[in-house]
């Protein structure tokens, strides 16, 4: 046996030990949720949980932390939000890595990840709203970087596939990205992979819902919004600090439903139905299939939107929320690298999560 134990297996054997990692989880919803169900495996044993906060609520008390209903109680009891006390909650903490985890959507809360990285914290996220959002926001955030905390992203692109990754280690070791093309949406992915015009496009968009899938706000998928922000934050890694406006974005939202709330949208997707069916049919007449494709060729030009492929393209071989991600690079230049899997759900998000903040240490 190894005379030198683990952070992990020091803690679990020493209940005591003070933790490697104290943690902040901002967002306590589908992937938050699922979050804080892998805390309570030992593979979680060098975290400790110092602080949880949903929209409205946080808590910063271990014994309430502890508690396996936190996500619920939280919905009716805790301190009012204010993010100053829960980074203090981080600074009263001897643990040697400081973690803030980001499982919001909230565009607000992206735009502070370089203040906590500059203040000393690391921050893990599933948010995509800075790295994938405007070029000032993502060039302050490599700014931050530089003052050595870590910026743990794995959960933003393909829900933790390795496609960040490995864009970093091939740019790492000089090989340039020349193309990139695949299917960056789970939920687009279900949802396509299934509509066959048997039942109605709304019908599968309610469950891929229900099942974790969309964004809080499914629109941001049907504009989409989310593949393009995945499409710069991949692009940026690659070294092509593209603007937002640079991608060419295909929206799937009918105008009637882009301004409306996001209780009435839920409660009227009924309108998408008859545009797609309409576009389904024609290219079924044609033997085609729809897939929400993202790409990005070789003279930076970036592209967003529904295509209809021929039935033997790569993504019609994709299944559930798979995700396909198709890197041609100055040495995979015959056949590009593809990474596939599923790429969207709450527990593989999580555990992309988790990934991040282990790493931490
Ligand atoms: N679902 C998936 O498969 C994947 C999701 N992601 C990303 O994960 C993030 C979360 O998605 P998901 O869990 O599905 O969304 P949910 O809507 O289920 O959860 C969002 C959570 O964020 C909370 N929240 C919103 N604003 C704040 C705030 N200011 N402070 C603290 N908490 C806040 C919400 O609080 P309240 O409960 O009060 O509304 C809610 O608990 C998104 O950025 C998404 O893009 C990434 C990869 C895959
Ligand atoms: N809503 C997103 C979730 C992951 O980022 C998707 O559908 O891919």
């Amino acid at each position: 046996m190894s005379a030198v134990l683990t952070t992990e297996a020091a803690v679990a054997s020493n209940p005591l030990a003070s933790p490697a990692i104290a943690a902040v989880l901002l967002g306590t919803g589908v992937v938050g949720g699922a979050f804080l169900k892998l805390l309570n495996t030992p593979a979680a044993a060098s975290i400790r949980l110092v602080g949880a906060a949903n929209s409205r609520r946080q808590q910063t008390q271990a014994e309430h932390l502890a508690d396996r209903a936190l996500r619920e109680k939280l919905k009716s009891h805790g301190d009012v939000r204010n993010d100053a006390a829960l980074l203090a909650a981080l600074d009263a903490h001897d643990a040697a890595v400081k973690v803030v985890i980001d499982a919001t959507a909230c565009g607000t809360l992206a735009s502070r990840h370089s203040e906590w990285l500059a203040r000393g914290y690391h921050v893990v996220t599933a948010n995509k709203s800075l790295a994938g959002g405007d070029l000032p926001g993502w060039r302050t955030l490599q700014a931050a970087l530089a003052s050595g905390g870590r910026y743990g992203d794995s959960a933003t692109v393909g829900a933790g596939l390795p496609v960040i990754s490995t864009l970093r280690r091939l740019r790492h070791c000089g090989d340039a990205l020349l193309t990139l093309e695949g299917v960056f949406s789970g939920s687009l992915s279900y949802l396509f992979n299934q509509y066959d015009g048997s039942q109605p496009f709304s019908a599968l968009l309610r469950r891929a819902r229900e099942l974790g899938y969309t964004e809080p706000d499914p629109r941001c998928d049907l504009s989409g919004e989310d593949v393009a922000r995945k499409l710069l934050i991949l692009a940026r890694c690659a070294g092509f600090a593209l603007r937002p406006d640079e991608v060419e974005v295909e929206s799937l939202v009918p105008e009637s439903l882009r301004g409306v709330d996001v209780e009435t949208f839920l409660a009227r997707l009924e309108e998408l139905d008859e545009p797609l069916a309409a576009r389904f049919a024609e290219a079924k007449a044609r033997g085609g299939s729809l897939r929400f494709l993202a790409r990005l060729n070789q003279r930076g030009r970036a592209r967003v939107g529904l295509v209809e492929v021929p039935a033997n393209h790569p993504a019609t071989r994709l299944y559930g929320t798979d995700n396909q991600f198709a890197l041609s690079t100055t040495r995979y230049n015959t056949q590009p690298l593809v990474i596939q899997g599923p790429g969207a759900g709450p527990e593989v998000t999580a555990q992309a999560l988790l990934g991040d903040v282990l790493a931490l240490a």
